[in-house]
């Protein structure tokens, strides 16, 4: 089901295609920023947030927007009694910040409603997440959920999964290498190239999760193929933690894109 683009939040960028002064060009066109559809698939999912709701905030750039809003709608009285489990110390500090009252998993084991981004969406809904390093505490709060909302804008959808960038796969810093190694010889076959995630700086030092391990990104040159069997290998290696394929997690995806927002269901 497509529904329309609400109007712009923030930014109006307009684009003039064929020049302004063409007399074949077309009525000027909106474009939305990315973060604009980031934003608008975020306030989306809101909607489906009840009073008296443990809500999983999910982290990344998109799942942000959505804490501002459970935020904003906190302040004006519009929702109540909500109690939010972040997936990452950053989300931590944003709900912090901004007076959400906040739990874990340890006094909250059932999750009514997680809301969270993704890297990638395949069309059976399946995910990648993690590539803002987030991926173990994601899953283990968007898997105690009731329903879990993905919200995405339309660059992120996928042919297959590993199609577009890193599949991470988190990994304890003992014998990294190895781990590395192993994980590359598993999908020799789908043309795999391992990497060890770094931090960024000019040190070259590895990244460094919220759960102090590293990360080894897997990218692929063709389809791996059966996800699940995918799924199974990469957890029997010893030395792994957890990989961002999320495999029929989410309940909900909800995409924005130019020509409207999607919400596709289970
Ligand atoms: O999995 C994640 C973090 O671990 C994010 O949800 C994912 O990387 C999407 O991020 P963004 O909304 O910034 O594109």
């Amino acid at each position: 089901m497509a529904i329309p683009c609400p109007p712009l939040i923030g930014s109006e960028k307009l684009s003039m295609e064929a020049g302004p002064l063409s007399p074949l060009s077309s009525p000027p066109r909106l474009v939305l920023t990315q973060d604009e559809l980031k934003k608008i698939a975020a306030y989306k999912a809101v909607e489906f947030v009840k009073s008296g709701m443990v809500i999983g905030l999910g982290t990344g750039s998109t799942a942000k927007h959505a804490v501002d809003r459970i935020a904003d709608l906190l302040h004006q009285g519009k929702l109540k009694n909500i109690i939010g489990i972040p997936t990452s110390k950053k989300t931590h500090q944003q709900a912090l910040s901004l007076g959400i009252p906040l739990s874990d998993l340890n006094s909250h084991p059932n999750v009514d409603l997680a809301i969270d981004g993704a890297d990638e969406v395949d069309s059976d809904l399946n995910l990648v997440k993690g590539r803002g390093g987030s991926l173990l505490r994601e899953k283990m709060i968007e898997s105690a959920c009731t329903k879990f909302v993905v919200i995405v804008d339309e660059s992120k959808l996928v042919s297959h999964i590993g199609a577009n960038g890193a599949m991470p796969v988190e990994v304890v810093p003992f014998c990294w290498k190895f781990s590395q190694e192993r994980l590359q010889q598993l999908f020799y076959y789908s043309g795999c190239m391992a990497k060890l995630r770094s931090n960024g700086g000019e040190n070259g030092e590895p990244f460094v999760t919220d759960n102090g391990n590293y990360i080894v990104d897997l990218f692929f040159k063709k389809d791996i193929g059966d996800l699940r069997a995918a799924s199974d290998a990469i957890l029997r290696l010893p030395g792994v933690v957890e990989h961002g394929m999320f495999l029929g997690m989410a309940t909900t995806v909800i995409v924005a894109g130019e020509l409207g927002v999607t919400v596709k269901n289970k």
